[in-house]
């Protein structure tokens, strides 16, 4: 059995330029991965399918799953004629924010890449990417980047300031499709992306709090008030700079101080049952 890590995105800023002639938005966002990852297995199988074994019952176990996708698209492409099993131990929670789907996606990527001795490229495997959805071309490669087009044109930036990332994720799942449908672009509050680009490339903390930013709160925070709420008490707990990420609803917040970390994260349990503290990766994934 190969595992491969498939690591949890944060937008560190998320804005929507305009709606595009094929129903997608452009977007320019700045993303990074953290250390929260599924964790997927993949084994070869002589008969030729593709089978999702999950230890989380809301994972699809059909084409549905984007790692279904993944090794179909690899399969067909490349004219392989053995099947695969991809076992997914699930950590990121579903229809959060946080990109899981897409990163089990590009994990089963990079793994077949390897299993199956194709030896493709990240950039060839992010391209394969970019067809079964916006944010896996991102978590093919990982680490932190500029994302533009629909998301799938990647630009590698150096790792973030490091500081320790809280992530709240409160009890419902959010329609990525819904929120970018609900999103007014006229009279929207842009994000700075060229600030926090300057931020990141300066290795300033203070700098990057300040720039942080997702248009998509607009929308996310109308549809569902518990996000505001726990964005709210995120700032009085005492985190530096909070922020919703992706479409949501996951709420995360960034410390410096490590005495504080303790303190926010049990303020938080009280009245949210899913809480982790991470760590921003900085480093791009390993081809496998
Ligand atoms: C919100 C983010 O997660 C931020 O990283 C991404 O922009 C969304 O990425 P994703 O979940 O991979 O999105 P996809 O699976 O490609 O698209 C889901 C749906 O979101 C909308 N969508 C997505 C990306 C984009 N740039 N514009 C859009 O309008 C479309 O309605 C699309 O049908
Ligand atoms: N491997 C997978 N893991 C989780 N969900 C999956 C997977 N494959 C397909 N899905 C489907 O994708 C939908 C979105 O789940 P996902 O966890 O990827 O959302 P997300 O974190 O909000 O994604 P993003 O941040 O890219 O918008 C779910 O409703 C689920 O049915």
């Amino acid at each position: 059995m190969l595992y491969v890590k498939a690591p949890a995105k944060i937008n560190l800023t998320l804005d929507v330029l305009y709606k595009r002639p094929d129903h997608y938005h452009e977007v320019e966002m700045i993303m990074t991965t953290v250390d929260l990852a599924d964790r997927i297995g993949l084994e070869s199988r002589a008969d030729g399918l593709i089978k999702i074994v999950s230890t989380d019952n809301f994972v699809p176990d059909d084409q549905r799953n984007f790692a279904y996708q993944a090794a179909e698209l690899l399969k067909n492409t490349y004219g392989i004629t053995e099947g695969v099993t991809i076992t997914i131990e699930k950590q990121i929670p579903i229809a959060a924010g946080l990109a899981g789907g897409s990163s089990d996606a590009a994990a089963t990527l990079r793994g077949l890449n390897e299993l199956w001795e194709l030896n493709l490229t990240l950039d060839e495997l992010a391209e394969h990417g970019a067809k079964i959805g916006s944010d896996v071309s991102f978590c093919v490669y990982g680490g932190t980047a500029l994302a533009t087009g629909r998301g799938e044109k990647i630009m590698e930036l150096p790792a973030p300031p490091t500081s320790w990332v809280l992530l709240a994720k409160p009890k419902i799942g959010v329609s990525t499709a819904d929120v970018y449908g609900g999103l007014k672009i006229d009279g929207l509050e842009h994000p700075n992306t060229k600030q926090m680009i300057t931020a990141i490339e300066n290795n300033n903390y203070d700098l990057m709090c300040k720039s942080l930013g997702n248009v998509l709160e607009t929308v996310t925070f109308k549809l569902h008030p518990e996000v505001v709420m726990i964005k709210e008490q995120m700032h009085r707990f005492g985190a530096d700079a909070v922020l919703m990420s992706g479409s949501g609803p996951t709420v995360f917040g960034l410390v410096e101080n490590e005495a504080r970390v303790s303190r926010i994260y049990n303020g938080l349990r009280g009245f949210c049952e899913e809480v982790y503290v991470v760590r921003m990766l900085g480093e791009r994934n390993p081809l496998a």
